[in-house]
Formats: structure tokens, C-alpha cells, sequence
């Protein structure tokens, strides 16, 4: 499925029905070209390329894990040269203490060109897991690597050869001083790789020192970044992340726009997300673990709420100095699928109000019109959790948040709350509304020519409530 440039949809979306709505301040040509979707394509097609070098314990592998962590909300792998060290002849693996494993001939490069070029076109490869003790390949099973939007390629010679080079975005180099190097490698080979103390130093005179003068220190000069002292290097890494998301087109919507909350991401929740976005869930399932993603993001929603300092004695007698919450809220839901969020609102605010309001999507552009709204009546006086489970172009959004402002809710007393958003919607939002707090728990790629979140989750009102094709029960 083709996606628009973001521009022309935040354009095409916005002809009919942002007319006559809150839209002071809203440019909707000068938004800040966020270009999530048709970067993101690209990215897709193009995986960016990172390599990482640097003597032998500089700390490559520690970046590459904090780059990846910082990462967590993309598809990063990690190559490691090491899989492509040449198997030993038996000869050789007789006399191990005469072999060079810092020489660039002691890797298999055409092997690991191979990879990465599959692994560039978007094809899975099977990568071999060394293993160091026994300096086999087969000892492990290979582990199978899928196409990623950030390949990572992590070794002491990977700038050396230009072939592997030249297929590089981004080249690191990690500069650890050589007395750090050689007291990590030894507390490294000795308790890891179970070898003795003097054959390490022997290797590391013989062998790791030279290599290191003559084949690693001379490709320093490739690197677009030297990081120094490597993972203690903390702003470094930051930097290089902030780097690879403006390439990928990902600007952290987070940092642009203060009001945005995304909850942090958590295997768990990724594993709820993996089930709901599913086609193949089942409604029950579907269900179960979109309930529980709609009760984290209106806990995390709640959180935003003002609250009073309060004391109380605890039954051993002694004090406790907590909170006591806001009680002026009420929810508002938009009909039908933020009518799903309802019921772990009231679980978590008991006898809580609840309004409702009907907004009818129309027409190829996607326009927008306001059909009904029930909304308690002393509104104006009350924080609003505004429900809505997915945030795509913005339109429903601006519809229901500019029709409270209309009662008189002021701006930064409602909180929006979603389980996923499209950036193309959150610009719109976060500039229209710029003190109202928007809650999500993922933030999609973009939207699709028919203006639908993607990836996305498909129809939330009708999966949750079992209303699409797949799901009907013939009456017996
Ligand atoms: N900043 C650091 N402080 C202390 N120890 C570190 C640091 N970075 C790495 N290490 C340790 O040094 C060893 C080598 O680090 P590693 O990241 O594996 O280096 P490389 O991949 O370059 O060989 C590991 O045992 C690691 O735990
Ligand atoms: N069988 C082997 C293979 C390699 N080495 C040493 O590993 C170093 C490279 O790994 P890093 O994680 O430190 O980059 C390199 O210096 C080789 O000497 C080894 O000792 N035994
Ligand atoms: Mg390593």
C-alpha cells in the first residue's frame, strides 16, 4: 500500500471540516514536514546502515546495546563480524597460539558481504554464531537475522575492507585507551573464555597490539564519529540516536512536542500490540488485550490529573504523607470504539460521569460531521479524559476537543487519551490544542491513501465489539 507525502494529507484532510473550528495558530502549510510515511518507506526498502569499530574490548558491543536499547521502538539488528571468522584447519587449531585473529585475512569478508547484501534486500539470512572456546561455528545453531530498519555491524576490522565500507550510513568508531583495552580483554578472555592469563598476553604482544597499529587504528579515519571512552560516553550515544531518527524520518514527536506522552514501552506492551494488531486474533482475545493496553493508558492518563498533598495515619500509627486526587473529571467518549475505553475508566474512577459524542466520518477526503453529543451539563467545571483508542489524521480529534473548548472546558483541562497514534494526527493536535495533553501507548508509521493508521490495528470499533465480517454469528 502506497502512503502520501504527510503534507498532502494534513492538506486534503484538512478542507472541509476544519472550517469553523478552533484552528487559531494552526498553519496547516508550515507544519513542521514531519515526513513519517514517506520516509519510512524508504527506510523499508533502504535499510540505514551503521558500522561500529575499534580495538578489541573498546566497548563496541556495550554501544551497539545502548544504541539499540535507546532504539527499542524500531527494528534494529545487530551483525557482529565475529560470525565470519574462518573455520580452523586441524593444523591450525593445533598450533592456535601461532594464529593472527586480528588479521583481516582471518574473516570470511565475502561471507559477510553476502549477508549484509541480503539483509540490505530485505531477505532473512542465517548468521553463525561463534563460538570462542572452541573456535568452531557449528557448535551453536546459526541465529536467524530478519530484515530490519537499522542493520547494526559491529567489529574491529569492518572499516578495513572498502567493499564492506562503502555500504555504511553511519561509521563509529569507538576510542578506548589501549591499557583500558588490555585490562578488559584480560578480565574478558580469563573469566569468559576461560584461557590463561599468559597466553592472553602473549596473543595481545604477538598479535593484537601489531594488528591493532597496523590494520584498525589506520581505518580511525573513515569514521564519520569517534566516540571516546566508549559507553561511559553517555551524550555521544545520545547524539548518534537523535542522528539515526532524523535519518529514518522519526523525529521523536516526543521531544518536539512537550504535551505528547507516549508510555514507555515494555516487552509486554509490545506483546499486547503484536496481539491486537494480529489480523488472525481472535474478538476475544482481541478483547482481553486491548482492555488491558486501554487500562494502562488511563492509569498513565490519570497520572496527569492535579492532585492535593494529604496526609493519613497508617495502622501502625504513623503518618503518611501521599496525594488525594482530583474529583471534578468526567470521561467523554467517541462513539463508537472510545465507548470501549469506558469501562476501565469507571474501574479505575468509580461512578465516574461519562459523555458521549458522535462524529461521522464522510467522504473520500475524510471529512468530518459532529451528529451528536451528551455531555454533562456543569462540564466546564470538570478535567476530561477524552477517549478515543486510535488517533489518525487528527479531524475526529479536533471535532470533539474543539466542541469542548465550545462548552467552556478549558484547553489544559482535557487529556486525550489513545492506544495508538499516527504522527500526521499528533501534529495536527499538538498544534491546534497545544495544552492539552494527548496519552498514547504506541505511535503508528503514518496513514495509508485511505487515510487509515498504518501498521495500525484495523477497526477498533468493530473488532472490540465483533461487528466486522469475519466475526458475525449466523442466528441458528
Ligand atoms: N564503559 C565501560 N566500563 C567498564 N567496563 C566496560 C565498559 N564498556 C565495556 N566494558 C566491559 O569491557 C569488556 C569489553 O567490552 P565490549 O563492549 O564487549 O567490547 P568490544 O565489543 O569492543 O570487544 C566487556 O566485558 C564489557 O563488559
Ligand atoms: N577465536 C578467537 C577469535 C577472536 N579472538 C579475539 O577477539 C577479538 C575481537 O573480538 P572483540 O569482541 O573484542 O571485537 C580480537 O582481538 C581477537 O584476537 C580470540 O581471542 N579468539
Ligand atoms: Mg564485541
Amino acid at each position: 500500500m502506497d502512503s502520501k507525502p504527510v503534507e498532502d494529507m494534513i492538506e486534503a484532510s484538512s478542507k472541509v471540516h476544519f472550517s469553523g473550528f478552533h484552528m487559531d495558530g494552526l498553519k496547516v502549510n508550515n507544519i513542521e514536514k514531519p515526513s513519517t510515511s514517506s520516509a519510512t518507506d524508504n527506510v523499508h526498502k533502504q535499510p540505514f546502515i551503521i558500522g561500529v569499530a575499534g580495538g578489541a574490548a573498546s566497548g563496541k558491543t556495550t554501544v551497539c546495546d545502548m544504541i539499540i536499547q535507546q532504539l527499542h521502538d524500531q527494528r534494529v539488528v545487530l551483525v557482529n563480524q565475529d560470525s565470519f571468522y574462518h573455520e580452523l584447519t586441524e593444523e591450525e587449531l593445533a598450533n592456535v597460539h601461532e594464529y593472527n585473529f586480528d588479521h583481516p585475512d582471518a574473516f570470511d569478508t565475502d561471507k559477510l558481504l553476502d549477508s549484509m547484501e541480503n539483509l540490505r534486500h530485505g531477505r532473512a539470512v542465517d548468521i553463525p554464531n561463534y563460538d570462542f572456546k572452541s573456535y568452531k561455528k557449528n557448535v551453536f545453531p546459526a541465529r536467524r537475522v530478519n530484515p530490519s530498519d537499522v542493520i547494526i555491524l559491529e567489529g574491529i576490522l569492518i572499516f578495513h575492507d572498502p567493499r564492506v565500507r562503502e555500504m555504511m550510513n553511519m561509521k563509529i568508531f569507538v576510542d578506548t585507551d589501549a591499557d583500558v583495552r588490555l585490562a578488559r580483554r584480560l578480565r574478558r578472555d580469563t573469566v569468559e573464555k576461560g584461557r590463561d592469563i599468559g597466553a592472553v598476553l602473549d596473543q595481545y604482544s604477538k598479535f593484537v597490539k601489531p594488528a591493532f597499529d597496523d590494520f584498525i587504528l589506520p581505518t580511525k579515519k573513515y569514521a564519520d564519529i569517534i566516540i571516546p571512552r566508549g559507553g561511559d560516553n553517555h551524550v555521544a550515544i545520545d547524539l548518534i540516536v537523535q542522528h539515526i531518527r532524523t535519518k529514518l524520518g522519526q523525529h521523536d514527536l516526543c521531544k518536539i512536542y512537550p504535551n505528547l506522552y507516549v508510555i514507555l514501552s515494555t516487552f509486554q506492551i509490545r506483546g499486547m500490540h503484536t496481539l491486537i494488531r494480529d489480523s488472525q486474533t481472535t474478538k476475544h482475545d482481541f478483547v482481553f488485550y486491548a482492555d488491558r493496553l486501554i487500562r494502562l493508558v488511563v492509569e498513565h492518563g490519570l497520572g496527569h490529573l492535579p492532585f492535593t498533598e494529604k496526609q493519613v495515619i497508617t495502622p501502625t500509627g504513623s503518618v503518611y504523607t501521599g496525594v488525594d486526587f482530583c474529583k471534578r473529571l468526567c470521561g467523554v467518549s467517541v462513539i463508537r470504539s472510545g465507548e470501549s475505553m469506558e469501562n476501565a475508566l469507571r474501574a479505575c474512577c468509580k461512578g465516574i460521569k461519562i459523555g458521549k459524542i458522535l462524529i461521522h466520518r464522510e467522504g473520500e477526503d475524510n471529512g468530518q460531521q459532529l451528529i451528536y453529543e451528551k455531555l454533562p451539563q456543569d462540564i466546564s467545571e470538570r478535567h476530561v479524559l477524552l477517549l478515543d483508542p486510535i488517533l489518525g489524521t487528527g479531524n475526529t480529534a479536533v471535532q470533539a476537543i474543539s466542541l469542548l473548548i465550545k462548552k467552556g472546558v478549558p484547553e489544559s483541562n482535557i487529556i486525550f487519551l489513545n492506544l495508538i497514534s499516527a504522527p500526521q494526527g499528533v501534529h495536527v493536535v499538538c498544534k491546534s490544542f497545544p495544552r492539552v495533553k494527548i496519552v498514547t501507548s504506541e505511535i503508528d508509521i503514518g496513514l495509508n491513501e485511505d487515510f487509515r493508521v498504518i501498521p495500525g490495528m484495523g477497526e477498533f470499533g468493530d473488532r472490540y465489539f465483533g461487528t466486522d465480517d469475519d466475526q458475525q454469528v449466523v442466528p441458528p
